[in-house]
């Protein structure tokens, strides 16, 4: 069965202490009954309530052991706005027109290589390393 999505509208609205969540890596987590138990703190998880905490949960260095807890409490997964421009990584190869076979009068340079059309795409249209669309922002 797919899993359950959530925009990021809906997430902001579970920010408090009593009803907790948070994304990491574009996964949601429902951590209100784990945040007495947090290890590093209530509060540290209140401040990310609500909002995307994937590098605020790496910055850390978490254990492998607290990686493995995060299923614990996975609720879905995080809806991608598709008016965002994901990184070059997630987006779909772009559509090219189609290659000819060289002829007699076409040299090969002339024909556009996959790669190098990506190049040209990725240059001008996916938002800058670390700018990760609308969620991280
Ligand atoms: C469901 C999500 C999380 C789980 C399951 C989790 C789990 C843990 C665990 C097991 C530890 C003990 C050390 C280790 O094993 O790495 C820990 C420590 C800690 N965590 Fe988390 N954590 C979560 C989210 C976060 C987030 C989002 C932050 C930051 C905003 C954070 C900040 C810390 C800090 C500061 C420590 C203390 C590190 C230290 O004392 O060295 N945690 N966490």
């Amino acid at each position: 069965m797919a899993a359950k999505t959530y925009t990021l509208e809906v997430v902001k609205q579970h920010n408090k202490p009593e009803d907790l969540w948070i994304i990491i890596e574009g996964k949601v987590y429902d951590v209100t009954k784990f945040r007495n138990e947090h290890p590093g703190g209530e509060e540290t998880l209140d401040e990310v309530g609500g909002r995307d905490a994937t590098r605020d949960f790496q910055d850390v260095g978490h254990s492998q052991e607290a990686k493995q807890m995060l299923k614990k409490y996975y609720i879905g997964d995080l809806e991608v706005d598709k008016t965002c421009k994901l990184p070059v990584s997630t987006t779909p190869t772009p559509s090219l027109p189609p290659q000819l076979p060289p002829t007699t009068t076409q040299s090969s340079a002339n024909i556009v290589k996959p790669e190098a059309a990506n190049t040209i795409i990725a240059d001008k249209d996916v938002a800058p390393p670390g700018k990760q669309c609308c969620v991280l922002a």
